[in-house]
């Protein structure tokens, strides 16, 4: 119940802009139902005129001008409904546009919690199925509803007004109608929530095995893939089945009722002629006109019913749409402190962390970076080095201790202020469809093509970006194919190269790219950290040799730390493996 009050709570947001448009729809399809439940009883008129003028010589005249204000109807009605339509589409459009341009600036604001705890072909379903949802509900829905729910009520009003008799005849099968309809939706209802369900889990089952679509080659995975792809679309089969089944089974349903109906009102029409409680004309003429409400009242049950599929889907949608917009954000510190340029550097006082309260990763760790220094974090996977990462940018907060740049806990400064002094060239670089200049300048968009140039020289890209046809006009593809892994870092450490971060943390991916890569990395990293205050998270120790300071990390905690020199002259967990580093080389 609650989640239905927050799927109607957004949509009350997101439509309430459009109130004028929506009751201009209202009105209209209003006029329209007026029209479309007036026709009837024209042409029941017109079948008594006509069969007075054949059978004792009526006025032609007056059937005729039956006749007319009929097709005026239809056409009044028809037009009404067109204007409605038009209203409606361009009002839903812009609805649906603010509501993706909310999500994605929501995205923006999120937290890197809320990314690692949710698949990303999860997220992307908010946008492709439930906003869908949402526009194709709204544009047919909303009309529909005021169209189908008044044209019931008008006509049952109409008819008991011409002809109780008739009128109860006509009705009879409601009551069946009625109670099918909601024991079918009640169903409809309860698998159709979760056929969503099971297709985002499918989205993000998916997604996750594109992503590792190299591996699961080198690994002759596919076989397992196939069976457990099996798996999640035979749950959506299963839903959508019982689903389609219980919204679909509807729609032939009250078909058939009506049909049924057909034959009541003319069983009843033919009784009250025969009874002589009507004339033949009147009778014949009411027949018709009976027909045509029965047909008008149960057509919104039939609408309403079909309707039903596209409504649940949207409140669905909207629900994890409205759940979406509750989700925690950054805290940007809007009133902090600016960040001033840095005097004497970073530390990190007694800092411990847990990314859930059951597990600590970071133990009191205390690291100093002077101004101008490099501090290296070196140990085994999982020793918790990229966690400290996450810490100094805060992807994550400490759980306990402090981290303060100038003596300052950075939590009290602006996070825009923190983030923009604070670099950081990522192990898995990631490169953006758009143009190689617009990637190096992506930090820096008033960049000019020299500044570019010169950062590109500096981490050792210039040349090969050069020797490409279209140079810095090259066109990357969304998964930068143009570029290899270790090239990717170098176009990374450019783009920060070009900001120049008072602070800088380097992730560095020598781990995976060839020796002559692997040297150009290490030419850029020179140059990238040269004067400036920064953190290297090496993988591979020769790299990091010349560090002012390194930091020996083991199981979330400080292990040793010092020079290079001064840590092999421990002969501790450093030259370990620093020994079995230069053995494997
Ligand atoms: N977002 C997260 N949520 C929960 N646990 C996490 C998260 N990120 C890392 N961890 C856990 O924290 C521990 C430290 O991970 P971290 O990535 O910091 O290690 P690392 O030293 O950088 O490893 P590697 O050298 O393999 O990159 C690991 O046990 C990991 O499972």
């Amino acid at each position: 119940m609650r989640d239905s009050k927050l799927a109607f709570k957004y949509f009350y947001k997101y439509l309430k802009p459009h109130w004028k448009a929506i009751f201009l729809v209202s009105v209209f399809s209003l006029i329209s139902t007026f029209f479309q439940v007036l026709a009837p009883t024209y042409l029941g008129q017109a079948v008594t005129k006509l069969t007075s003028y054949l059978t004792n010589g009526g006025s032609l005249n007056s059937f005729l001008e039956i006749v007319t204000l009929l097709a005026a109807s239809y056409l009044l009605s028809t037009l009404a409904i067109f204007i409605s339509w038009v209203i409606m589409s361009n009002f839903t459009a812009h609805a649906n546009n603010s509501m993706r341009k909310s999500l994605f600036n929501k995205l923006q604001r999120m937290t890197i919690r809320y990314f690692d705890t949710h698949q990303d072909g999860k997220i992307l379903s908010l946008f492709t199925s439930d906003l869908d949802n949402i526009f194709n509900a709204m544009n047919q829905a909303i009309f529909e509803l005021i169209a189908q729910v008044s044209l019931f009520v008008g006509t049952i009003y109409v008819m008991f007004r011409i002809n109780i008799k008739m009128a109860l005849f006509t009705v009879l099968t409601l009551p069946l109608a009625l109670f099918l309809a909601l024991v079918l939706i009640k169903k409809a209802r309860k698998y159709i929530g979760l056929q969503q369900r099971e297709i985002s889990n499918l989205n993000g089952f998916v997604n996750e095995q594109l992503h590792g679509q190299a591996v699961i080659i080198t690994n002759g995975l596919q076989k397992q893939s196939v069976e457990e792809f099996k798996k999640y679309n035979q749950a959506v089969r299963s839903a959508m089945f019982k689903g389609q089944f219980y919204s679909g089974i509807l729609f032939p349903l009250m078909n058939g009722l009506a049909t049924l109906n057909f034959a009541i009102v003319i069983a009843g029409g033919t009784y009250l002629i025969l009874a002589k409680q009507v004339s033949m004309p009147a009778g014949l003429g009411l027949i018709v006109m009976f027909i045509e409400y029965s047909y008008s009242y149960f057509q919104p049950l039939t609408q309403l019913s079909s309707l039903y599929n596209l409504i649940e889907l949207a409140l669905t949608g909207a629900k994890r749409l409205a759940k979406v917009e509750q989700e925690k954000e950054e805290n940007r510190v809007i009133d902090g402190q600016q960040l001033a340029p840095l005097k004497y550097g970073l530390t990190l006082e007694n800092v411990s962390l847990g990314y859930s309260k059951d597990r600590e990763i970071l133990h009191g760790i205390n690291v100093t970076v002077p101004k101008g220094k490099t501090v290296a974090v070196v140990g085994p996977t999982g020793s918790g080095k990229t966690t400290i990462m996450n810490l100094v940018n805060r992807f994550y907060d400490v759980s306990a201790g402090k981290i303060a740049l100038d003596g300052t806990d950075i939590r009290e400064f602006t996070l825009t202020s923190l983030r923009n002094n604070v670099g950081i060239v990522l192990q898995d670089s990631v490169v953006f469809s758009g143009t190689i200049f617009e990637n190096i300048a992506f930090g820096k968009r008033d960049a000019t093509l020299a500044e570019v140039e010169n950062a590109a020289k500096k981490a050792q890209i210039h040349d090969y970006i050069s020797s490409l046809p279209n140079g810095y006009e090259t066109k990357i593809s969304e998964n930068g194919d143009t570029f290899s892994t270790g090239q990717r870092q170098l176009i990374s450490i450019a783009r920060t190269l070009l900001t120049n971060p008072d602070f800088l943390i380097l992730d560095e991916a020598t781990s995976n790219v060839d020796t002559v890569t692997e040297e150009k990395i290490q030419v850029a990293m020179d140059e990238v950290i040269k004067n400036r205050t920064s953190f290297v998270i090496a993988h591979r120790l020769k790299t990091i040799i010349n560090a002012d300071k390194i930091i020996v990390l083991k199981d979330g905690s400080v292990l040793e730390q010092g020079t290079h020199q001064e840590l092999l002259n421990l002969k501790g967990f450093y030259y370990k493996l620093y020994m079995d580093q230069m053995a494997f080389d």
